[in-house]
Formats: structure tokens, C-alpha cells, sequence
């Protein structure tokens, strides 16, 4: 089958094929894990387009998986030989990406664009760093669009916003205020968005600076890599060079990364050099980081950005409105702006969401932009709203309570039988309350495997069926944990 000629039945059914084929040579388990929430976005001539929900499923099979899932098109498609995942943001993949180098001017906007404004792809662009281009000792790509100016404040966010705008005129003035400084939320609340924005000003202000962006899987993938292959000596020279250093999704980091990171921090705090650190949980939280790296961590400023208010919501949502008026000449209603910041309560990624696909709705079908499209269009946004989000750290504190087991027993590798079943039942809650995969679940859970966490899941599932009592008991934590 030439790549080219592919009709959308055609691409399905490969899709299913390659499906299959993956599974039988990954196993059940693996391929649940980092296969089952990818989409066959398109095959354009040797490039497979795959897309992926979140940034670290996207690096993950990119970085591990690339050369089975290639083998398991070429079968069917033997032309097949690059691929590249990106990530899908409500139902919609981002573009294929240019090549890192490449600079692709931004497209002028016009009528017809259909794609919708705030989706449209981040022209991928290297944070400037002194390292050679293309070295793996540089940073991750940042999004030119999360600056300060699109960056909406409110009582949610205006101190980490705040602090964000200090450090980075402290970095442009060479001095150093709070340092690290540590910026925490649950998802989509803007600090990705708070780190590209230091970043950007920083830039833009003084060229000169070398700033290091990082999201935590290419700390984890590519940068302790080269610091591998690099010798002593060449680290502590790259260290000496960086002004500021920014990593995000620090959830994610684990294993030797973790500890390499306590170095690379101790290092660049003991130079004096700015680092900024953003992720899902309070420092104390992050159990993948040793004891020293955590309270390192805690001993800077710690700064939490707190669910949007309705009065923020409003104010995004009227933000993005303005947007799409200025580009597309489309009028958004103060009752429709009002209706979204009251309907999705979410966080900023799904207020995004609902402006695009309210104006996709629009292009697609012509309907004026009303709240009764907009009760249409967003009711799955909304749905979300009723089911409250379950946090791992709220589990272990409810289960350590119910079961009179202390929360660090629960994490450990003790195997007694008073520790091991309320570890398995917690772990079963983790993935039955919350949208965590098995493998973050384990990594929640001190490190263990994600088979583990399977085994445990299916344990209960068993135990919940054959006794009637503990059946009840689960039932009744997960009424604590929803309430
Ligand atoms: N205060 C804000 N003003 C404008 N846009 C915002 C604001 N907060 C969040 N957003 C937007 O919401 C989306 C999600 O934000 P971002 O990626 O920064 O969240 P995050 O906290 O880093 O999430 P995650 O934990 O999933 O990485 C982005 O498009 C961002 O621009």
C-alpha cells in the first residue's frame, strides 16, 4: 500500500492491524500501558503521525518504542520508516511538528483556517543555549505563545505570577532572589505556561543569557545521556553556563533521573544559579526525590497556583473570545463567555478546549455561537465537572487512617498482611478515582512496578467479588474520597 493513497476505511483498518501486531509483541500489559490511548493521526510518505493525550506518553513511545511501532506498519506499508507522536488536546492532534532547526514563519491568519486559534501549532523553537544546536545538552522546545502578555492573573495564580515576573527581572538584572523556586498545582493551571513566560522574557531581554528549558522526560531521556557521555569535567563546564534553569513536570522524573537531578540542583544552587521548578505536588509529596532533594526544594520559595475562581474563568475564557474576534471575526456573547466559566470548572487546557470547539462548530456547521451550541458542543467538558478529582495523596491519607497504617508503611517494601492488603486497596482506589496510569500509580506507590499495581487491582477486583464486607468497606472509602 503506497503511504499516499490511504483512505481514511483503508487507514482504520490498518490501524487495527498494527494494533494487534503491537500487542502480540509487547504483551496485554505494556501495551495497555503506552499503546492503548494512541491514534493513527496520518502516513505522509516515511513519516507514521501518531498522537498521544498527554506530553510524557508522546516522549515515552517516541523514545522507546519508535522502531517496534515503525516495524509493526512496515507489513503492511514498507516505505514506513520515521515516526513522530504528538499531543492530542481534546480529541484534536497537534500538527506535525518542523524540525527542531527549522523555523517555520507563523501562517497568516485568514477566513477559511479552520483549525481553531488557540490549537494552532506552537512553532517548536529551542530555548537559546550556548550548547551547539542539535546537542542534547540543550533545552526542550518552548511555546512562543505562553508569555507573560497572554498570561491571565486572578487570586488563583497572581502570587506565582508574582514570583515568576521577579525571577525573571532578577535574571535579566544578573541577580538572584528566591532560589529554587518551586510552583505547584494540579493539571492545567498554568505553570508550563509560568515557565515559558520566564523564559521568553528572559530571551527576549538579553540574548546573551543561556536559559535551559526542560520538561522532566528530556531531563530524563536525552539530557542524562549526554551528561553521560560527557566527561566530568565538560558537565561542570555546560553547569557553569547556565543563568537559569526551568524544569517542568517534575512528577514524572524518577529512578537515577531523580537522583541526577539532586545533583544537578545542589551544583547550580551552590553557583548561585536560578533554577525554577514546576510540578503537580507540594515538594514534600514527591516521593521520588531523596530527602535532601526534597527539602532543598522546600527550603526555596514554595509557591501553589489554586483552582480558578469563576472570576478568572471569565477572564481566560473573554481572553481567548478576544482572540478568536481579532483573527477570525467572530463575535463570542457575553452570555456564552459567562456560560463556559461557569460550566467548565475544570482548568485552563478545557477552557481552551471549549473556545476551539465552539469556533469549530461554527466553521464546520455555520451555527451562530450561542449557549444553546455551546450546551451542545461542550457537554462532555461539562460532565467533568460532577465527577470530583481524586488525588493520590488524599487515598494513601484515608486509607493510612481507616487501616491504622502509617502513610510512609504504605509506600515501603514491607510485605507483613496488615500492610500488604490496605497497600493493594489503595492502590486498586488510585486506579479506580483517578485518570492515573498504571505505571504513575506505581510510581506513586514508592517505586513499584506497574505490574504490581495490576496485580493489586485485579486482586481486590477478586476480594471485592468474594466477600460481601470488604466489598462495602471499598464502597464506603470511595464515598470519603468523593465526598
Ligand atoms: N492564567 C492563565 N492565563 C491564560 N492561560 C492560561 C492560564 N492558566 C492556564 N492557561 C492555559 O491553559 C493551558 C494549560 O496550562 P499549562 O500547560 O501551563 O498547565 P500546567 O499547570 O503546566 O499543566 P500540567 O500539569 O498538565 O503540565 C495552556 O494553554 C495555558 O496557556
Amino acid at each position: 500500500m503506497a503511504m499516499s493513497d490511504v483512505s481514511s476505511q483503508d487507514q482504520r483498518e490498518l490501524w487495527t492491524r498494527v494494533r494487534a501486531r503491537l500487542k502480540a509483541s509487547v504483551g496485554e500489559d505494556v501495551f495497555a500501558s503506552w499503546f492503548a490511548r494512541l491514534e493513527l493521526e496520518e502516513l505522509v510518505d516515511d513519516l507514521v503521525h501518531l498522537s498521544a493525550p498527554t506530553r510524557f506518553l508522546c516522549s515515552w513511545v517516541q523514545s522507546n518504542y519508535a522502531d517496534r511501532i515503525v516495524e509493526a506498519f512496515r507489513n503492511d506499508v514498507p516505505e514506513a520508516a520515521r515516526l513522530q507522536v504528538t499531543m492530542r488536546v481534546n480529541g484534536q492532534a497537534r500538527p506535525r511538528l518542523a524540525p527542531v532547526a527549522e523555523v517555520v514563519p507563523e501562517a497568516p491568519a485568514t477566513h477559511q483556517q479552520s483549525a481553531p486559534v488557540a490549537a494552532a501549532p506552537a512553532t517548536p523553537r529551542l530555548v537559546r543555549d550556548n550548547a551547539k544546536s542539535g546537542d542534547a545538552l540543550s533545552g526542550s522546545a518552548i511555546d512562543p505563545r505562553m508569555t507573560f502578555e497572554s498570561f491571565v492573573a486572578g487570586s488563583a495564580n497572581e502570587m506565582a505570577l508574582g514570583v515568576a515576573k521577579q525571577i525573571a527581572n532578577a535574571a535579566i538584572n544578573n541577580a538572584v532572589t528566591f532560589n529554587p523556586v518551586y510552583i505547584h498545582s494540579t493539571v492545567g493551571l498554568g505553570k508550563s505556561h509560568l515557565l515559558n513566560a520566564i523564559a521568553h522574557a528572559v530571551g527576549q531581554a538579553d540574548p546573551s543569557k543561556n536559559i535551559v528549558y526542560l520538561t522532566a522526560d528530556h531531563f530524563m531521556y536525552h539530557f542524562i545521556t549526554a551528561v553521560q557521555r560527557q566527561s566530568a569535567l565538560g558537565f561542570k563546564e555546560w553547569l557553569r553556563r547556565v543563568d537559569l534553569l526551568l524544569i517542568d513536570d517534575m512528577q514524572f522524573l524518577q529512578g537515577k533521573s531523580a537522583t541526577e537531578f539532586g545533583h544537578t540542583l545542589g551544583a547550580l544552587l551552590t553557583g548561585a544559579k536560578q533554577v525554577v521548578v514546576a510540578g503537580d505536588a507540594p515538594p514534600r509529596d514527591l516521593e521520588m526525590l531523596d530527602e535532601r532533594v526534597r527539602s532543598r526544594l522546600s527550603g526555596g520559595l514554595v509557591v501553589p497556583i489554586s483552582t480558578f475562581d469563576h472570576e478568572l474563568r471569565r477572564d481566560i475564557v473573554q481572553r481567548r473570545a478576544d482572540q478568536v474576534n481579532s483573527r477570525f471575526g467572530m463575535q463570542f456573547p457575553v452570555a456564552v463567555i459567562d456560560y463556559i466559566a461557569r460550566a467548565v470548572v475544570s482548568h485552563g487546557r478545557d477552557l481552551d478546549g471549549a473556545v476551539n470547539r465552539l469556533v469549530a462548530a461554527n466553521q464546520l456547521t455555520g451555527e451562530l455561537i450561542t449557549v444553546p451550541l455551546a450546551e451542545k458542543t461542550l457537554a462532555d467538558l461539562i460532565r467533568a465537572r460532577d465527577a470530583k478529582r481524586v488525588r493520590i495523596e488524599d487515598i494513601l491519607k484515608i486509607v493510612s487512617r481507616h487501616y491504622k497504617v502509617p502513610r510512609n508503611e504504605l509506600l515501603s517494601a514491607r510485605r507483613s498482611r496488615d500492610v500488604v492488603r490496605p497497600r493493594q486497596i489503595a492502590m486498586y482506589l488510585a486506579k479506580a478515582l483517578t485518570s492515573r496510569s498504571l505505571p504513575e500509580i506505581g510510581r506513586r506507590f514508592g517505586g513499584r512496578d506497574h505490574t504490581t499495581v495490576l496485580h493489586s487491582v485485579r486482586k481486590v477486583e477478586q476480594m471485592i467479588k468474594d466477600d460481601l464486607e470488604l466489598g462495602q468497606e471499598i464502597e464506603l472509602l470511595k464515598r470519603m474520597l468523593e465526598e
